[in-house]
């Protein structure tokens, strides 16, 4: 459950004052606006451009959905995730060109908290937007595409004409030590990711952009994600994961723009100059045995982590952000962060750093064990997954103490395409 980034470029709301779905429909009844209802429906209603109706007032929570870069990376995370990976069932290049134009425009629509395409008001066919969104926020809403290593090329079949630009960075991850991977949690040609502060608003956005899809690509695996909301927390402190310990302290600083373009952004010259802007983004699938660490002490608890639980300090240090002091000694001259807690493993010399965003997740019970099927899903980002997850993960792999807790049940690796602006679509520099 990563924290707090706020990149200048993407994440400003572009306006200053709330509203909802639900407020343009009280102020069209006020108003008495409701000719614009008639004529245009709800698409219509919802379109940021029928906000001049309510002359003076503006639209907040939402993330532009062009760019440079495309939201949902940098982004401050919002308080809900829907993931989905799907594979592409389309028969031709043209095809799948289609369907990235077609989702570039539903996604810049509900990112505004439109609707999907035109309300066609006609009985005789089914509505174009699955509706379930109507009235809500747009509720900070992203959603980013990534393509998967066998959308360039499949069991030796270039599918879609792609192969020459496969970046040699995309490949699937090696098995780590412990692995416990299963099929239906791994892969896939191409991921959605929608962030929300509404779960409602995330799912009506991945079954709308499935819906786009049929006859072209199927849900192969998805997965809801959740952190504390920030109406819980109005202090926006580090979440907390569901070993109850603050979780995204040490990240990237996605405000400094060279930072960003170090660690996450793809640069041209970088391999695949049609990815510069983009970031490769693994997904790991991690369930958390909650049962286990609840039986297990507190000294044990921070030293599998390296921190202090209330606190979310360094172990030997007082404050959250402190700087970690790896040389120091506890009162029996060891290690005060031991050799083996995460952090410690994760940081490495330094030298390798990831920005994560993961969400934690509760999908009920696990039948083989009958004990809560509940974790993290993990999800980073990147400049170079060699050079960055993959050696950190081989480390953590061989030593953590945190694998006593947990096990790595999914895996996935995708590039996330450059963002675009508007009159491009998602994918156009992959197509051109
Ligand atoms: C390979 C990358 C990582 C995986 C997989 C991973 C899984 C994982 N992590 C936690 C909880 C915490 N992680 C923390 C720090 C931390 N974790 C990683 C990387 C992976 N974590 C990094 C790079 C760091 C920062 C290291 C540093 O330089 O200090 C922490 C400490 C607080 C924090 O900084 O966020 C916690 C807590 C879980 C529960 C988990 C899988 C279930
Ligand atoms: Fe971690």
């Amino acid at each position: 459950m990563e924290k707090k980034p706020q990149s200048s470029t993407e994440e400003s709301s572009i306006f200053d004052k709330k509203v909802s779905r639900r407020n343009v429909l009280k102020t069209a009844g006020a108003g008495g606006v409701g000719m614009l209802i008639g004529a245009s429906g709800i698409g219509g209603l919802l379109s940021l451009s029928d906000t001049t109706v309510t002359k003076g007032e503006t639209i907040k929570d939402v993330i532009p959905f062009y760019g440079k870069h495309q939201a949902g990376i940098t982004t401050e995370t919002q308080n809900h995730l829907y993931f989905a990976s799907l594979e592409v069932t389309a028969g031709s290049r043209e095809e799948l060109i289609q369907l990235f134009k077609d989702w570039t425009e539903a996604a810049a629509a509900m990112t505004e908290g439109k609707a999907v395409g035109d309300h066609s008001g006609n009985h005789f066919l089914p509505p174009k937007d699955t509706g379930e969104a109507a009235g809500l926020s747009p509720s900070n809403l992203t959603i980013t595409f990534g393509v998967g290593p066998e959308l360039f090329e499949k069991n030796g079949k270039d599918r879609f004409g792609l192969k020459g630009k496969k970046p040699k960075e995309l490949k699937d991850l090696p098995k780590f030590p412990l692995d416990s991977l299963e099929d239906k949690w791994n892969g896939g040609d191409i991921c959605i990711q929608a962030c929300a502060d509404d779960l409602q608003v995330s799912f009506h956005a991945i079954r709308n952009l499935v819906r786009i899809a049929r006859g072209k690509a199927v849900i192969h695996w998805a997965q809801t994600g959740f952190q504390r909301t920030k109406q819980a927390d109005s202090k926006k402190e580090t979440p907390r994961n569901l070993f109850g310990f603050k979780d995204g302290t040490v990240n990237p600083n996605v405000q400094k723009e060279t930072e960003m373009d170090q660690q996450v952004w793809i640069q041209s010259g970088d391999g695949a100059d049609w990815l510069a802007d983009g970031s490769y983004m693994v997904v790991r699938r991690v369930q958390m045995y909650i049962e286990v660490w609840d039986r297990s002490t507190l000294r044990d608890q921070e030293n599998t982590f390296g921190r202090h639980r209330d606190s979310g300090a360094p172990l030997g240090h007082k404050n959250e952000f402190d700087k970690a002091d790896y040389n120091k000694k506890d009162e029996n001259g060891q290690p005060a962060i031991p050799t083996n807690a995460h952090m410690r493993l994760a940081h490495g010399d330094g030298k390798q750093q990831i920005l994560r965003r993961a969400y934690s997740y509760a999908d009920g019970m696990d039948p083989q064990t009958g004990s809560f099927d509940a974790g993290l899903l993990f999800i980073c980002f990147q400049r170079n997954p060699e050079k960055q997850f993959i050696p950190m993960q081989q480390r953590l792999a061989k030593n953590d103490k945190l694998n006593e807790y947990t096990v790595h049940k999914g895996s996935a690796m995708f590039a996330c395409l450059p963002g675009t602006q508007k009159g491009g679509y998602i994918g156009d520099t992959l197509f051109s």
